[in-house]
């Protein structure tokens, strides 16, 4: 990819709420900044996909992160749904496999044979939640050897899918590009200020650090969201990057 966005509009806002409104608050604090916005499970399921076009209506970048994961026939009609939608991004579990990921482009496809002139949205695939741990891959989901591993392999196989990047912890994106190719986008949540409480996650990076690995994108949401001033602590973020 590497793109010719400014920082800021590689920023990845997570509007993780539990309805509709607790989302325009969001948007209200953070008018005029050109950031990217995520749509994930908690608000779609509230607020359904016509909060995604709201969002497109107001000019924003939008990645709806529903994480497709279920047999190809399925995945295939999802993706045409979503990519009608007229979404930027989106994203399927890798761990699907290869079937399922290609059934995925195919659902992209169709959908856009009948949307003359709109953009094509990123197909994106999740490699291993930023949220597990080197023990819970091993011990508990039954995946052996090193994590980075376990991303690497997941990546090359969205790569030979058809896909445009993946979702993995910023700790992998230099790994991810050597083995997949700088254009393989890489999309990085797991992404902690210094002295934020990290929560869940647990492969985290600074900001700053994630971009320094070469990342294309990175998502924040908690240390933006749950900010006491959640412009003043994005605008924060956005002077601590130098690309
Ligand atoms: O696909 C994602 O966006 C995602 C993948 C992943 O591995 N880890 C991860 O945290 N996410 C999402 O990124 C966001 C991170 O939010 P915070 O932990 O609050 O910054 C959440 O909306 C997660 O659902």
């Amino acid at each position: 990819m590497k793109t010719t966005s400014s920082p800021v509009e590689r920023i990845i806002v997570a509007l993780d709420f539990p309805d509709s409104r607790g989302a325009e608050r969001l948007l209200k604090q953070l008018e005029g900044i050109p950031c990217y916005m995520k749509v994930g499970m908690e608000l779609f399921y509230a607020a359904g996909p016509q909060f995604v076009v709201r969002l497109k209506e107001a000019g924003y970048n939008v990645f709806l992160d529903l994480k497709l994961h279920d047999i190809p026939n399925t995945v295939k009609g999802g993706s045409a749904s979503v990519t009608r939608l007229g979404v930027d991004m989106f994203n399927v579990h890798a761990a699907g496999g290869r079937a399922m990921m290609e059934a995925a482009r195919e659902g992209v496809e169709q959908a856009m044979s009948g949307r003359a002139g709109a953009a094509k949205p990123l197909l994106i695939g999740v490699t291993q939640l930023t949220s597990t741990s080197q023990p819970v891959l091993n011990d508990e989901i039954g995946i052996a050897g090193p994590i980075e591993e376990a991303v690497l392999r997941y990546a090359a196989m969205a790569k030979q899918s058809g896909l445009d990047g993946v979702v993995a912890s910023p700790l992998e994106v230099t790994r991810i590009k050597e083995r997949c190719g700088d254009s393989f986008a890489t999309v990085t949540p797991g992404i902690r200020p210094a002295g934020s409480a990290i929560g869940d996650q647990s492969r985290v990076m600074t900001p700053q650090e994630a971009f320094a690995q070469g990342t294309d994108y990175i998502v924040i949401g908690r240390p933006v969201t749950g900010a006491a001033d959640p412009r003043q602590a994005l605008e924060q973020i956005v002077e601590s990057i130098t690309v």
